[in-house]
């Protein structure tokens, strides 16, 4: 999917202050690539990143996914383009530990309601893929750091979105897990023709990615490749 923000500002206010975190940003992305957010901490990355999923409306200005504005969403169409479009992979990846492996990756087409055997063979290419089939009755507490981020990207590849949205994911992986990421969210990028935008500290990625997008204070740069 594309993603265009036009003329997006966003402040947090409460009864005593107001902060502008973004002002009056002007991004385009296009279908099918990597982009990765750098930034200092407290430059408004999440927030441009919650912006972009639908998951915070911004005080001002106009967000389009595929050339429909999703700004004047609904409540309900918002939940719809949440469940059925985005993906979401986290930092710390909110798995639900309680819950088995497979239990977890199911999880978003329960919430969707969907029926689960039309994801059959994906659930099966996905766990093939990022090779935690023999894990897959296992409670999330039990596995390493490495296979718990790959069960959160199974959970979030398994609805087949077309955006996917990451939250520092390499934030608790050594050097070697990072590497794995990189090259699995270019061979995923490959197969789902989706749209990758990453928030990182880590400037590294950046080499892997097609575009950065380099938040300052208040001003945002994409810089070409
Ligand atoms: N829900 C909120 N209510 C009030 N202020 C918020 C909220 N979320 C974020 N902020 C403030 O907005 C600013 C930007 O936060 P944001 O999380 O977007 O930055 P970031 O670049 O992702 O930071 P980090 O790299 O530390 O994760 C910060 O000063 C933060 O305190």
């Amino acid at each position: 999917m594309s993603i265009k923000l036009e003329n997006v500002s966003h402040s947090y206010a409460n009864e005593f202050t107001k902060e502008m975190v973004l002002s009056n940003i002007n991004i385009e992305l296009e279908n099918g690539k990597i982009y990765c957010v750098v930034g200092p901490s407290g430059s408004g990355k999440s927030t441009l990143l919650n912006i972009i999923g639908g998951l915070l409306h911004p005080t001002e200005g106009q967000v389009f996914i595929d050339s429909e504005e999703i700004t004047n969403f609904s409540q309900k169409q918002l939940a719809d383009l949440r469940l059925n479009k985005v993906g979401y992979i986290f930092q710390n990846y909110n798995l639900i530990p309680f819950l088995t492996v497979k239990d977890n990756i199911l999880l978003p087409l329960r919430i969707a309601k969907k029926n689960i055997s039309e994801y059959k063979e994906n659930y099966e290419a996905l766990m093939k893929r990022l090779q935690i089939k023999d894990k897959e009755n296992a409670y999330v507490y039990q596995l390493s750091g490495g296979q718990q981020q790959r069960v959160a990207i199974a959970r979030c590849l398994i609805i087949r979105p077309e955006i996917i949205l990451a939250d520092e994911p390499t934030g608790n992986l050594d050097s070697e897990n990072t590497k794995k990421f990189i090259s699995l969210v270019q061979s995923i990028l490959k197969d789902f023709n989706t749209t990758f935008v990453i928030v990182t500290h880590d400037e590294r990625l950046c080499d892997y990615c097609n575009q950065t997008i380099r938040i300052g204070d208040r001003s945002i740069e994409i810089l070409k490749k």
